[in-house]
């Protein structure tokens, strides 16, 4: 990745009664424009995340999401959808004056990227993704109720501690009543709790400074339920709608490059596939020796190559 550099510029933008979002502008300011979409949903942005895009080469956007990061109001749920968001995104292009924007999403960056692309495919120049993640219900359930539980039981165990046993059969289902609890203890203690399972489980070799995220207050709540409330709502799509082909065929003229992690079980390789067998034009990369996270050198490497070879496009 490339070196850690500071925005040239920091900005917000009232996208609506109730949403104003956090930006901010780092690298070459006549660069080639490129849009960092964060995971989560609800994740935020951090400075690691300009070091995938050359500071010569490219004019880097990274946007928090609506009530992610240094968005406010934190952690709400109000009119937050995919399609809000896809709306805040080009409310940002056309408050920066841009014609056409690079895009890069990992995870839920990836499912953003897709829905955001296939609304506005005039306005991408081309398609970075890492982790493909498309909110189908059977990646859901492979994460949230019976899959990557095997794979990691120790983690599952705690994740499942604080949901009583009749209720362990919807887990995502029983996260949201205690994620929306009248009670602020029950609210932080199963932020918590859902925040640290998916840091547990983000990397090949657990890393015990990406788990201890979860411990961080503001961000486990972010997270834990802005990500349940898309989670409840199937993402606000139908089930495979960014797999539907007359959904890719919108896209299928865009130069896109996939990263996924072969041993990723937060956004398993299949969906990845999947993406590939209805979009044969992309390129996959499946990392042999990674999880799901950017920061693994696996998939990280090969990120910075694909904007590398966008950038003059
Ligand atoms: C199911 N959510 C996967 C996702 O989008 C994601 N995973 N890790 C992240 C952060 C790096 C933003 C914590 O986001």
């Amino acid at each position: 990745m490339f070196p850690e550099i500071q925005p040239y510029q920091t900005s917000t933008l009232k996208v609506s009664d109730v949403h104003t979002l956090y930006y901010e502008l780092s690298g070459n300011p006549d660069g080639t424009p490129v849009i960092f979409l964060h995971g989560g949903p609800g994740g935020g942005c951090d400075e690691k995340d300009r070091c995938f895009f050359s500071p010569h080469k490219y004019k880097i956007i990274l946007l928090d999401q609506r009530g992610s990061g240094k968005s406010t109001p934190t952690a709400s749920l109000e009119d937050n959808t995919t399609w809000d968001i896809v709306k805040d995104i080009e409310k940002l292009r056309e408050e920066l004056k841009i014609e056409k924007w690079h895009v890069f999403g990992g995870s839920w960056g990836s499912t953003l990227a897709l829905a955001y692309a296939q609304s506005h495919p005039d306005r991408v120049k081309s398609l970075v993704l890492r982790g493909i993640f498309t909110l189908r219900k059977s990646e859901l359930r492979f994460f949230y109720q019976d899959g990557a539980s095997h794979l990691f039981p120790e983690a599952w165990e705690e994740f499942i501690a604080p949901i009583p046993e009749p209720e362990r059969h919807d887990m995502i289902l029983a996260y949201h009543a205690q994620l929306n609890s009248a009670d602020e203890d029950t609210r932080i203690n199963a932020a918590k709790a859902w925040s640290k399972w998916e840091m547990a489980t983000s990397k090949l070799y657990v890393d015990p400074a990406h788990v201890a995220r979860a411990e961080d207050d503001q961000f486990a709540n972010a997270f834990a339920r802005i990500e349940n409330h898309y989670f409840v709502n199937d993402g606000f799509m139908r089930d495979g709608q960014l797999l539907e082909e007359q959904e890719i065929d919108k896209i299928r003229h865009i130069p896109c490059i996939v990263v996924q992690g072969r041993y990723d079980v937060v956004c398993p390789a299949t969906t990845a596939y999947a993406l590939k067998k209805v979009w044969p034009e992309i390129t996959l990369h499946i990392v042999p020796d990674a999880g799901h996270s950017s920061r693994e050198a696996g998939n990280a490497k090969l990120l910075v190559e694909a904007t590398n070879q966008f950038a003059d496009l």
